[in-house]
Order: C-alpha cells, then structure tokens, then sequence
C-alpha cells in the first residue's frame, strides 16, 4: 500500500468544514477528531456534525473517537456515513465485539492506543482490525509536540503486523509534521494524520502534497505514490 496523508479538520476552521474539506481535497482520508469532554479534557463535535461532513465532501471520513462507551456510539458514525471508525482500547468495553460490528455496518475499524499503553496485550485482536492507531501525543489537542518515545512502539507494532501476514494499516497521530513524519515512516507507519502541519501551512493542498512525499521516500514498508 502507498503512504497515505489524513489531514486532521481539529486545526481547520470549523465554521467553514465544507470548503476546509475541499483545501485538501488531494488527502487520502479526512480525520474527524470526536472528543466527548470526559475520555479526554476537551469537546469537539458528534454524529450530525459527522452527517453534514460526509455528504459535503468525496473524501472519506476517518473518525477518531475519543470518547467513553465507544460500544454505544462507534456504530453511529458508520451509519453517519464515516468510512473508518477508530475507538480507543483503554475505553472500549468489548473491542472484538465493538470491530465486529464496525465492519459489519460497513466501516473498516480501527483502534487506538494512547502513549502509555501498550500493544503486546492486543496482539491476538489484530486481526479483527483494519487499523492500529498509535498515538504520538496524549490524546486531547491539537499543536502538541510529537513524542519520539513512541518510535520503538510503531517498529514492535510493524514487526507484529508482518509475524502474523495481515494487511493492517499503521496510523500515527500527533505532532507528525516535516520534521518528524519521516521518524514515522521510517519506523514502520503508512498512514499519517497532520492537523497543524497541513492547516497551519499558507497552502494545506501543498503541504499534503509534501508530507506524502517525505514519508513515501522514507517508508521502508509501503510503495511510493
Ligand atoms: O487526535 C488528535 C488529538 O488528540 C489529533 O488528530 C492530532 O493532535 C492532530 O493534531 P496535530 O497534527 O496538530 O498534532
Ligand atoms: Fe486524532
């Protein structure tokens, strides 16, 4: 699989998300931060949001739900039109049951993990997912600075995924900009979500443009575009 650049709208203006969704409109997956104000100190937005999102854009939603009681409300935002759900396994009551069901609804699904937790329990859940989600930052806000403590998490995660032959994708999220995405790539990820680094920039579609760039040249595991 190529390298693939998911600009997170957690740095976009949220009054303007239509035409904030078109700025990159060459990005592989638009990241929906969903943030409920107890799994994590701040609140973001939630299904009808996710709705009105889905039908202004053609790029799929990839929607980050740090939330409590995923087992409830992940199937909503498959049916809401998100194209990847990813919940949290320090939140998740029933992870199997919870990707199960995601895929069912059809929505590939993905969990997350936050810095401190590790990934070797899980091992045995990897094939039930698309997605492993590993979180370079505490999940919360955008702008913080990546965490380089997290590279050798991301390489164990990859040699994992390659021990067992799946097809999962490798998300990083946090602080991934120019100056850490090729650390990241490096280490074993292929998908990259980049709020600041993207939004930030005078010129997000260019700056999409550039962050596939640098991490395809450095990737040692996926093919270039
Ligand atoms: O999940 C998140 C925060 O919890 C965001 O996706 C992430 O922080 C993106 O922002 P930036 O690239 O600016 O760090
Ligand atoms: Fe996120």
């Amino acid at each position: 699989m190529a390298v693939q650049i998911n600009p997170s709208i957690l740095s976009a203006d949220f009054a303007r998300l239509a035409d904030e969704a078109q700025a990159v409109a060459g990005a592989d997956w638009l990241h929906v931060d969903v943030m409920d104000n107890h799994f994590v100190p701040n609140l973001t937005l939630g299904v009808p949001v996710v709705e009105s999102l889905a039908r202004a854009t053609d790029t799929p939603l990839d929607c980050h739900l740090m939330i409590e009681n995923p087992d409830r409300w992940a199937p909503q935002y498959v049916e809401a039109g998100a194209g990847s759900v990813t919940f949290h396994a320090e939140a998740a009551h029933a992870p199997v049951r919870l990707a199960r069901e995601i895929r069912a609804k059809g929505a590939r699904a993905s969990m997350a993990l936050k810095p401190a937790t590790p990934i070797e329990p899980y091992e045995d859940l990897l094939p039930e997912l698309d997605m492993l989600l590993i979180m370079t930052v505490e999940p919360g806000f955008g702008g913080q600075a990546f965490l380089d403590i997290m590279l050798p998490k991301i390489r164990r995660t990859r040699e994992l995924i390659s021990k067992h032959g799946l097809e999962l994708w490798l998300q990083v999220d946090g602080g991934v900009s120019a100056s850490t995405i090729e650390r990241c790539a490096e280490a074993g990820a292929d998908v990259f979500v980049a709020g600041s680094a993207v939004y930030g920039a005078s010129d997000p579609a260019e700056a999409v443009r550039a962050l596939r760039e640098q991490a395809a040249a450095a990737s040692t595991w996926a093919c270039g575009h």
